[in-house]
This record gives C-alpha cells, structure tokens and sequence, in this order.
C-alpha cells in the first residue's frame, strides 16, 4: 500500500492544470506544486536584470544564483523569487510572452528537473506544468494529461484576467495560447507530451468541481492500493 503517492498533471495552457492541482493537493493532504511558476519567476528575475531570454548560458548562471520559494497560505500559493514576494508580477503578460522561450534551453531546465525533484521525490505531492510525467516525476503513481480546446481555454483565461482587472481582448489570448502551447510541443528538450502512461482528460464543458472529483477518486484509487 502507498500511502504518500505522487500525481503529475501536464497539459497546455489553460486547461486548468493548478485550479484541479490545488482542489486535489488541498482535499488529500498533499503538498501542491506549480512548475510554471517557477519557469515565470526565473523569466521574471531576467527581465529585471535586461538579460536577453535567447541567452541560454546567462539564463542558467542566473537561475543557479537565485532562490525561488512557493509557499502555501491561506491566499493560495506565494511565490518568492530572493524573498520579494512576486506572486502576481509573473502573471503579466510581459513574463508570459517570455517565459515559453525561457523554458527552451536545456540547460535551464535540467537544472529545474533537479530542484523539482528535490521537492517532489518525498511523494504526497500534486505537481503541475508540462513534463512532469515524463521528465521530473516519470515514476509518478498517477499521471493526468489534461486538455481542453483552445477557444474554452482562451474564455476561461479571459474571465479570470478580468476578475483580476486584466483587460486583454479575447483573440489576443486564443493567439498567446496557440503561440505558447506550439512553443511548448515543438521545443527540442522535454517537450509538452502525453506521457505514455498518463491519462487523457478532456476537461471541455466539465465543472472544475467533475474534474476535481474523477481526479480525488483516480488518486484514492491508487492510494489503497
Ligand atoms: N473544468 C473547468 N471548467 C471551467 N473553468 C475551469 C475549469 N478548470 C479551470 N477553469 C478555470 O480556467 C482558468 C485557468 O485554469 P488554470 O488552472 O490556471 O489552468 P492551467 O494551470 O492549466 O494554466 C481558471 O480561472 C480556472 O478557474
Ligand atoms: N514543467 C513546466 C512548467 C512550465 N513550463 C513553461 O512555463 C510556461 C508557463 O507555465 P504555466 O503553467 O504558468 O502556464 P499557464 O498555463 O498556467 O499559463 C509554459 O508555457 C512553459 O513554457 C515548462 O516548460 N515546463
């Protein structure tokens, strides 16, 4: 019986990866971790510093000099980035056009698997981003590949940037996704892929709440096992 599994969640853009992670993390006890923001807080550290993102070398020396922190309160995940508190600065869609580009090199992201692992490796954990079942957590207990289509995933961006006073028209999302997502499947290093053994969810037309739920039962499932 495993009693402290792993769950890995990847999929594209929007699709509800960290809504479905938290809600999972949150009802099972578990630690919950969100890769992209890892990848946004190093992208957001390069632009303070006018390092060019196409800068591999300069991106890894970077990423080995600072201290990124997610902490869990009460508000939802903090994100720290040498103690300043960056929570909603890499949301903006600055980092975002950037960070798909940061997350290319090779170099950047070995050294993210590493310290990824470092904090998933002790399992009871629910990790979110794009290669986590197949690069950081391949021997996860369960993995989730979950999608949507891009025009829900581009509404569901839309409402939630304007429940946060973020105003950007609606074709410019469905564009920044399509932009990222093609990024993301079509980079060299641990691209965006269904891992073999991941399941396909489709979370078009389903309430965070199904989704939360098929994904508590697959993990209790697994759990007694
Ligand atoms: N099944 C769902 N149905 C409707 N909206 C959803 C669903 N899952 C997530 N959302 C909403 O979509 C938005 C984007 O979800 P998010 O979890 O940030 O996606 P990701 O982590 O995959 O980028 C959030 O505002 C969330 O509330
Ligand atoms: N494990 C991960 C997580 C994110 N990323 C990169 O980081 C970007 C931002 O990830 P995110 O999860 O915050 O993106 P959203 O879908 O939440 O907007 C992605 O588009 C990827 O380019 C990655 O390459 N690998």
């Amino acid at each position: 019986m495993t009693e402290r599994i792993s769950i890995a969640i990847d999929g594209p853009a929007a699709a509800g990866k960290s809504t479905i992670a938290k809600i999972v993390a949150e009802s099972l006890g578990y630690a919950y971790i969100d890769t992209g923001a890892m990848y946004r807080a190093l992208t957001w550290k390069a632009q303070q510093q006018q390092i060019d993102v196409t800068d591999e070398a300069l991106l890894a020396d970077l990423l080995r000099s600072i201290t990124i922190e997610l902490k869990p309160s009460p508000k939802g995940q903090l994100v720290y980035v040498d103690g300043e508190e960056v929570t909603d600065v890499i949301r903006t869609s600055e980092v975002t056009n950037a960070v798909s580009q940061v997350a290319t090199h090779e170099s950047v992201r070995e050294r993210m698997v590493e310290l990824q692992r470092t904090i998933g490796e002790a399992g009871a954990v629910v990790m979110d981003g794009r290669d986590i079942g197949t690069a950081v957590l391949p021997f996860a207990q369960l993995k989730i590949f979950m999608t949507a289509s891009v025009e829900e995933r581009a509404e569901r961006r839309y409402a939630e940037n304007k429940s946060r006073g973020i105003e950007t028209p609606l074709d410019e999302l469905k564009k920044e996704i399509r932009k990222r997502d093609q990024l993301d499947t079509e980079r060299e290093h641990s691209p965006l892929v269904q891992a073999e053994d991941a399941l396909l969810i489709d979370t078009t037309g389903r309430t965070i709440e199904e989704v939360a739920r098929e994904i508590e039962q697959l993990a209790k499932e697994r759990i007694t096992k």
